[in-house]
Order: structure tokens, then sequence, then C-alpha cells
């Protein structure tokens, strides 16, 4: 049972049968056992129940996504999306057990977890009188000492994510002044400046025009080919189709996990949305479309 409520979000690992889009027999099947290169194992779920406010919410899961992959939880309005992530996270007590990198989640120095983990949520509440330098700062906590001062690397590591999202010049701004897109951005490079090998964002590209939202797929894809593990929950089906794995959710359940290319993702979409899509190819990318 992991009742832990940690301070921030973890990763885990997973043996190689569970390797990412394996699943239970139930789920899924494995849509990479015939690439030569195995995937690594980052997270490790393993879900008997979770219920919030005493209300059944999850249903029995399993769910590893793993290191060099880009996995991406899509599903409709209230299927248990976010509340997945956060379990993930080491946010919210469920039936089960969790591990990060094969260590079972309490098992870590919450410190240490917190450097191997990085967590962006939906509709954060955070100070808004900090400027938002100091809150892509928060994201560096974990590699300072009790008390101590930030240092050059931290100031490096700040600066570099809020570059890499285009957020260095309101710096010196309230975060409570920006709009829904800056401030997304701000909290994008909290989550980046941990520099952590996992990261899990829900929802993500809330309030992005198109251009960031192609941004944010390409530090994406440059966390991915570094090695990192990365879980976004996502509404937007076109950027998801991108992943490297859809995990399609319904009434509490994973309703199948799968390369976003595969007929049979494509037939699980077209349930949980209940026939109202058009998935189409166009110029080698699947995208799809309201029906
Ligand atoms: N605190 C709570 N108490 C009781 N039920 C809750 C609570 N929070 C969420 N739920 C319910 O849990 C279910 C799953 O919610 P969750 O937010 O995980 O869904 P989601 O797939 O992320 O939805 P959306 O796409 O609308 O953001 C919903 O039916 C929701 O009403």
């Amino acid at each position: 049972m992991n009742r832990g409520t940690a301070s921030s979000p973890s990763s885990l690992a997973m043996p190689a049968e569970h390797a990412i889009g394996t699943a239970p027999a139930d789920q899924t099947g494995d849509p990479l056992a015939a690439t030569a290169l195995q995937p690594v194992p980052a997270i490790r779920i393993t879900l008997r129940a979770l219920a919030l406010s005493g209300r059944p919410v999850l249903k029995p899961l399993t769910l590893a996504p793993a290191r060099r992959a880009w996995t991406a939880i899509v599903g409709p309005n209230g299927a248990g999306k976010s509340t997945l992530l956060r379990a993930m996270s080491g946010l919210l007590p469920f039936d089960g057990s969790l591990t990060l990198d094969d260590r079972p989640w309490a098992a870590w120095p919450a410190r240490e977890r917190a450097r191997h983990i990085a967590w962006m949520g939906q509709n954060e509440s955070t100070a808004e009188d900090l400027t938002a330098f100091d809150v892509v700062m928060l994201g560096r906590l974990p590699h300072q000492a009790w008390l101590a001062p930030a240092n050059a690397q931290d100031h490096t590591a700040v600066q570099l994510a809020m570059r890499q999202t285009q957020s260095w010049e309101w710096r010196e701004r309230p975060l409570g002044s920006l709009s829904g897109g800056e401030r997304q951005r701000v909290l994008l490079a909290r989550a980046l400046a941990v520099q952590s090998g996992v990261l899990l964002m829900d929802e993500p590209l809330a309030h992005l025009d198109p251009p960031h939202q192609s941004d944010w797929v390409h530090l994406v894809r440059e966390r991915v080919r570094d090695g990192a593990a990365v879980v976004s929950v996502l509404h937007e089906l076109n950027i998801a189709m991108q992943a490297d794995l859809l995990v399609v959710m319904d009434d509490g359940r994973i309703v199948h996990q799968g390369p976003p290319h595969d007929t049979a993702t494509h037939a699980a979409l077209q349930q949980v949305f209940q026939q109202r899509l058009l998935i189409l190819q166009v110029q080698g990318r699947w995208i799809a479309l309201n029906a």
C-alpha cells in the first residue's frame, strides 16, 4: 500500500517484462517488443484502487513509462488522467505500489527523489507575488543544501530553462502579472530547471499558442533524446499523436496502451471519444480531427 504523500513527485521503474507499451494481458500489447533497443524503465505504478472523498476514481491498472520515451495520457473528461498522474507523482495515496528506478517510492530519501522527478500540475497555485525568476528557482530547491543560497549552477539552470521556454524576459515580473500562456511557460521552466530524469506534466499545453505548443514538443523530444522519461496528460490529441506511447483512459481505467500509428490505438481512441474523431495521416503525421 502506498500511503505516502511525498513532498515532490517521483519516477518509477519496472521489470523488463513491463517495458513501455506493455501491460497486463487484458490491457495492451507491447509495441516496442520488436525493436532492437529495449526501453529502460523509469517509473512503475501498480494500482488496485484509488478513491477521492470516498468516491472510487481509479480501478486496477498498471503503467510503467520508460526512459527515452514520451508517454501521453489521453481520454475524455473525468476519465481519471490527472488523478493517475498525481498518484504517479506520489501526491495521492492509493492502494498499490509505486517505484522509481526499481526502488520503492518510500525507500528514496525525499530530497534525492525530488531531484529525480519534476512535476508540473494543472492550475497550480504559486505565490503570485514571486518573480518569475524566483518561481523557476523553486525547481532548484532539491539541489540546494538546507537554507543555502542558490549557487552558480542553480542560476545557470534557471536561466537555461527560462530561455528554453522563452520566459527569460519576464524574469523580474511577478507571476501574478503574467498572462495564462506566459505563466504556463514559467511553470514549465520551473519543471525543466529541476533537470530530472523524469518529467510528469498535467496539461502542459493549456493556454499555449500553436508555436509554443510546437516548442514544447521540441523540448520534450530533447529531454527524451537525453534519456528522460516524459509523461504528459494532454487534451490536444494532435500533439499527443506525436508521442511514443498513447495511454488511453476511460472511466478510471487504462483501456489501451500503444503507439499512435497503431490501428488498435485508433480504435481505442474512437471508442472512448464516441466514434467522433477522424484519424488521418497527413504528410507522414497522424492527426485526429473532430468528426
Ligand atoms: N476531490 C475529489 N473528490 C471526489 N471526486 C473527485 C475529486 N477530484 C476528482 N474527482 C473525480 O474523479 C474523476 C477523475 O477526475 P480527473 O481529474 O482525474 O479526470 P481527468 O481525466 O483528468 O478529467 P479532465 O479531462 O476533465 O481534466 C472525475 O469523475 C472527478 O469528478
